[in-house]
């Protein structure tokens, strides 16, 4: 493990230098890898894995997603199977249907965790709602996660680009006295950047917050906010697009991702920085008290139960869909699609 000081404080981790891909192979080279389930993650951590030379095979029910598979390379009868073909096959299982689907599946799951066999999440939520999902994993059986941090779309990019995401890994279970070794193995092998340290209930908690928060809820609601605005005001659609999110995401996110958010701020005129600096206090004192309660809402297990709830309804794919419509037929992501048509580079 390196130690390495995140603004002041010194933190574990593991890079590839002191666990390069050769030593993941070596602790995995009797390992059959099955992955269950093959939408997000499932595609991304299985295609890097194979890159990365490991031994994978996918179990996905058939339908639009077992075709996905086979277009990828995966080819049936010899790394792609029937879910509990694969099962069956596997020595470590990556669980990586939904959330909901992983209760329904589990007792099927459980059958095929003989003694010695690993299950793997990418998230804390089964193990960690377990009086919730019924996941109790045998005793015999290591448990632990790598939990990629970012959408696996993005996982496989980045590694097609020679990049990584950074991942969390926690054990939960270590039966074979293996556990630890495997979980960080598995954790590169699906193409992590760094790795750093968590259990199952802090993984959970804090990816729960982050996706309501700003990666995804909150970020949504402060453009719509701007957008609303600006229309009340009379600016038009393409203005107050550009000036809510076009800017953002094509010239300053990039910006901050790259070296900061002062040096982002150094790269805008010095009217941009003084408003700047004055007014991020004002939209925190703002937000914090929401954040705080979405907080709580995520502890008080609130929101894993609504999770459950509504998406293990047979139905939650076409009100998701109707959702997800709703907003790309907003006047502001409408106005996003022109924008984005009109980027230099898509002509
Ligand atoms: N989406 C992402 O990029 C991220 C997901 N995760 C975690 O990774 C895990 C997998 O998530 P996603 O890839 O988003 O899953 P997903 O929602 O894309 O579903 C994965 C697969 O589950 C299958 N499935 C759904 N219901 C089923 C059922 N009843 N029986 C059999 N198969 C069924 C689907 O065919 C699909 O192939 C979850 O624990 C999630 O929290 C973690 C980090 C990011
Ligand atoms: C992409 C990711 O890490 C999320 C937002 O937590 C998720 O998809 O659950
Ligand atoms: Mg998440
Ligand atoms: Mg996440």
């Amino acid at each position: 493990m390196a130690q390495i000081n995140f603004g002041g404080v010194v933190e574990d981790i593991v890079t590839r230098e002191e666990f390069p891909l050769e030593k993941a192979r070596e602790v995995l080279a009797n390992e059959t890898i099955a992955v269950i389930g093959y939408g997000v993650q499932g595609p991304g951590q299985a295609l890097n894995m194979k890159d990365n030379g490991l031994n994978v095979i996918v179990g996905q029910r058939k339908g639009k997603t077992y075709d996905k598979a086979v277009a990828d390379g995966w080819v049936p009868g010899e790394t792609l199977f029937e879910i509990e073909e694969a099962l069956e096959k596997g020595t470590i299982i990556c669980y990586l249907l939904s959330d909901a689907a992983q209760i329904e599946l589990w007792p099927t799951v459980k059958k095929y965790l003989t003694a010695g066999k690993s299950l793997y999440f990418s998230h804390g939520f089964g193990i960690t709602y377990k009086e919730k999902t019924g996941i109790v994993p045998p005793a015999d059986v290591d448990v632990f996660l790598a939990a990629p941090k970012g959408s696996g779309t993005s996982l496989r990019r980045l590694f097609v680009e020679g990049k990584g995401l950074n991942s969390s890994f926690a054990v939960y279970q270590d039966a074979t006295g293996k556990a630890r070794e495997k979980c960080i193995a598995m954790a590169i092998g699906v193409g992590s950047g760094y790795l750093f340290e968590t259990d199952f209930y802090k993984e959970v908690t804090s990816d729960l917050t982050g996706e309501r928060g700003t990666l995804m809820g909150a970020i949504q609601g402060i453009f719509a906010a701007q957008y609303e605005v600006l229309r009340e005001n009379g600016h038009s659609p393409s203005e107050a697009f550009n000036e809510t999110v076009e800017e953002l995401t094509q010239s300053l996110m990039p910006l901050v991702a790259e070296n900061g958010m002062d040096w982002m701020y150094a790269n805008c005129s010095t009217t941009a920085q003084r408003g700047a600096l004055d007014w991020w206090r004002p939209f925190k004192e703002a937000t914090k008290p929401v954040f705080a309660q979405l907080y709580n809402s995520v502890k008080t297990q609130a929101e894993a139960e609504r999770s459950i709830t509504l998406n293990s309804q047979p139905d939650y794919r076409v009100k998701l869909e109707a959702e997800l419509e709703e907003l790309r037929e907003s006047e502001m992501w409408r106005a996003g699609a022109a924008v984005r048509s009109l980027r230099p580079e898509r002509n």
